[in-house]
């Protein structure tokens, strides 16, 4: 079946008008088949009547010739007297006056007096009397020698009866052809007897064969019309004596005329059906032609908005299509329009309507041809903080304001976009210089009105100079190149950081050691080292300082100052803190039960610094293994302290009542005062090594050392000098009144096994340096 709109319709309509055309014709031709039947039956009917008719003609012809017979004068006396010779001669003439076939002439006894027929029997006339008395028909038919006869017999009378005259007409061929040239039907008369048939016929030879053969299928009732018999004819019977079915007329009605018509009819009328056919066929085809040429026009239209094009509209289509047509197009921009909305969120930040990150990227890539300028990351400091004091809406309201300023401030950015939270990307190309950014980020951080209040924010800005060269498969390393400038920023309390060529190798190794270190705390990869100090007035070792080793297992050793930097950023330090503490005291505790006191010093750090709990927590533990107070000290540089003096004051003030001793690290290298050490509860400053290394050599370090080291004894304080090399620089110390020397004079930090030996044999051998 096709498949097209367009063929559908053309064989819908052609089988329909088949269908109407079909039943048209089965209805016209039946009953054309049926009125011509009728035609044919009522033919055979009026046939019937006028053979009838003629027969009862010739029977009344038969007996006015015979009462003109019985009533002559002379044949009376002829046959009173007997005279045979008159009697023939008048029989004879009088047969020949009406064409009779057949006369004869009985006594009235029955006795045969005269006869044209040959042979006739008793029986046959007996047969006759039969007839004459038991006449009920209009005409009798009398079988003698297997032929028909229309017999009439009539008494002559003198007056009293003297004898039975009869005459008749032979029922041949010659009757047959007269009765067709009447009726114009064919007739057959067919006698039967017990031995033969005969019959005699207008129809041709093998036609009457066939009547002959089909006699069983004639019904001898007059109405009825029999099909077929012979075939190509409607007959109908018309039995000729009253007794018997011996003697038959059969009346043809030859339906070849009708069947030709009929015939022609049917050709006609199939004809005509082809022409129709032909004709709805165009009719068809032009006509869905036309409707389905809109349905295409439609069809083609949507295939267009399908694609994604804007077709023109259709012209000329009916008004539903139309109605369709506009639908589709509507339907298209609405898609259209939606597409739009989404490629924008998912190109812009929803709260800003700055570009996101991706969209960033994107167009990152297609500017990053010309290969000048700065990418800048803005990021505001403290946000989270700010969140919380003001709250989400109103933080919100402050990066909208801060994103609509972004884009009014000059120079103007190529490109602006949020990436996350508080974090910004802007792209200036050719560039930004130091002062233009500076004055950028004066005028960025003017107040914002929220809610009536002034808002005034920080920012930190990681910055990349593009000039050194990135293309447009870079992008990523370029936002982390910018990212790490910002992470530097971050953790160097810088408002600007540039990124610098190798920086990123660093920042991927710090991320890896952030990542690694609680790993490495949990896998043993940490060990603590022990670096003895010693008391140069009395040659006597009394404790140690311990510090923390990391052996990496890809990195290898990684200097202690860079991972506790990098812990303290990342808010890792108290588990370092931890680790260390709890090691410590357990060694402590451990070399307590080999009966060897010491004081070990530990490193906290300035967030350690600021937990009040600390103090309590470490003499908890001192005393749960059995410690004295003494057997821990703790160190903090100066910077530790400074970052939040007031609190850690306080908690070193705990340290200090509990009885725990308190060192200054690495004094001198920082930028606080000696005013400080005035307020801090300290036992102990340890000046950094710095300045102790060269003492021997370096004279400007000779009389900073000395300066200090009398400034410190000046306000109680035990010194202890770090990184001493070489016995003159014990020397110079001792002489200096410095109290107590670590260095690698005495003996690098060891483990805890090598220390002890190392302390024992020190203490024993006691031999002054
Ligand atoms: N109001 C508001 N806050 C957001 C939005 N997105 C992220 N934040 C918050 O912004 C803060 C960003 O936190 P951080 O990246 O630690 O920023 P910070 O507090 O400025 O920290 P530093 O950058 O180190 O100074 C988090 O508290 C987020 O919940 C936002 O759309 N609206």
């Amino acid at each position: 079946m096709p498949n097209s709109f367009r063929s559908r319709l053309i064989i819908a309509f052609l089988l329909i008008l088949t269908l109407m055309q079909l039943t048209t014709a089965l209805f016209v031709l039946s009953a054309t088949q049926r009125d011509f039947r009728q035609q044919q039956t009522q033919n055979l009917k009026i046939g019937s009547n006028v053979f009838v008719e003629m027969l009862s003609n010739r029977n009344k012809q038969l007996n006015q010739s015979l009462s003109l017979l019985s009533a002559d004068f002379g044949f009376k006396r002829a046959v009173a007297t007997g005279e045979q010779d008159t009697i023939s001669s008048v029989l004879a003439n009088h047969g020949r006056r009406i064409n009779a076939d057949a006369a004869i002439l009985l006594s009235p006894q029955g006795t045969l007096l005269s006869s044209s027929l040959q042979g006739l029997t008793k029986a046959n006339i007996d047969e006759l009397f039969a007839l004459t008395k038991n006449r009920s028909t209009t005409f009798e038919i009398f079988n003698y020698d297997h032929s028909s006869y229309q017999f009439v017999l009539q008494p002559v009378k003198a007056p009293t009866l003297i004898a039975w005259v009869g005459m008749g007409f032979a029922m041949d061929k010659n009757v047959a052809d007269q009765a067709k040239t009447i009726t114009g039907i064919d007739i057959s008369f067919i006698n039967q007897s017990a031995d033969r048939v005969e019959i005699v016929s207008t129809l041709p030879t093998a036609q009457q064969q066939d009547v002959l053969a089909q006699m069983d299928q004639l019904d001898q009732t007059i109405d009825v019309v029999s099909d077929d018999v012979p075939l190509g004819y409607l007959s109908t019977t018309i039995a000729l004596d009253n007794n018997s079915d011996n003697q038959l007329a059969v009346l043809h009605q030859s339906n070849i005329k009708w069947q030709q018509n009929y015939d022609a009819l049917r050709n006609n009328m199939l004809l005509v059906f082809a022409i129709t056919c032909l004709l709805a066929f165009m009719i068809a085809a032009w006509f869905a032609g036309g409707l389905t040429k809109p349905i295409y026009g439609l069809v083609n239209f949507a295939r267009k908005v399908g694609q994604g094009e804007n077709p023109p509209p259709i012209k000329g289509a009916p008004a539903e299509l139309q109605v369709l047509a506009n639908t589709l197009s509507i339907m298209r921009e609405n898609i259209e329009s939606r597409k739009n909305d989404l490629v924008y969120q998912s190109q812009h930040d929803n709260l800003t309507g700055l570009y996101n990150r991706v969209a960033a990227k994107q167009l990152l890539s297609q500017l990053l041809s010309k290969m000048h300028g700065n990418l800048v990351m803005i990021d505001i400091k403290n946000f989270r903080h700010l969140n919380n004091i003001i709250g989400f809406a109103n933080a919100d309201d402050l990066l909208v304001l801060f994103a609509s300023r972004l884009e009014s401030l000059s120079p103007t950015a190529q490109l602006i976009s949020r990436l996350d939270g508080d974090s910004f990307l802007l792209l200036f190309q050719p560039g930004i210089d130091d002062q233009q950014l500076d004055n950028y980020l004066r005028l960025l951080t003017q107040p914002f009105a929220i809610q009536g209040s002034k808002i005034t924010v920080n920012v930190r800005v990681g910055m990349v100079d593009l000039s050194r060269g990135y293309d447009s498969n870079d992008i990523d390393t370029l936002i982390r190149h910018a990212e790490i400038a910002l992470n530097q920023a971050r953790m160097e309390s810088l408002s600007i950081a540039t990124y610098q060529q190798g920086e990123d190798e660093r920042y991927l190794r710090e991320l890896m050691i952030i990542r690694d270190l609680p790993i490495a705390l949990s896998q043993a990869q940490l060990h603590l080292v022990f670096q003895p100090k010693v008391d140069i007035q009395t040659n006597h070792c009394h404790g140690a300082e311990t510090l923390i080793r990391w052996l990496h297992p890809e990195l290898g050793f990684i200097p202690p100052d860079e991972f506790i930097r990098l812990a303290e950023n990342s808010g890792n330090i108290s588990i370092i803190s931890e680790w260390v503490l709890n090691t410590t005291i357990k060694q402590l505790a451990k070399w307590q039960q080999q009966g060897i006191s010491l004081t070990v010093a530990i490193n906290l750090s300035a967030h350690d610094l600021t937990n009040p709990q600390l103090p309590l927590d470490i003499e908890q533990l001192l005393i749960s293994n059995n410690l004295p107070i003494t057997a821990l000290s703790i160190e903090v540089t100066e910077g530790a302290v400074m970052k939040d003096a007031q609190t850690v004051i306080a908690v070193l003030q705990q340290f200090r009542n509990i009885g725990i001793s308190i060192a200054i690290d690495d004094f001198g290298t920082g930028h606080s005062s000696l005013a400080y050490l005035k307020l801090l509860p300290v036992n102990e400053v340890k000046i950094d090594r710095s300045f102790i290394k060269d003492i021997h050599t370096d004279a400007t370090d000779l009389m900073i050392v000395d300066t200090s080291i009398r400034l410190i004894k000046g306000l109680n304080l035990s010194v202890v000098a770090e990184g001493v090399e070489s016995a003159e620089g014990i020397d110079i110390l001792r002489k200096l009144n410095c109290d107590i020397i670590q260095g690698y004079v005495y003996s690098k930090p060891l483990k805890a096994d090598d220390f002890i030996v190392w302390f024992q044999q020190f203490n024993q051998s006691n031999v002054p340096f």
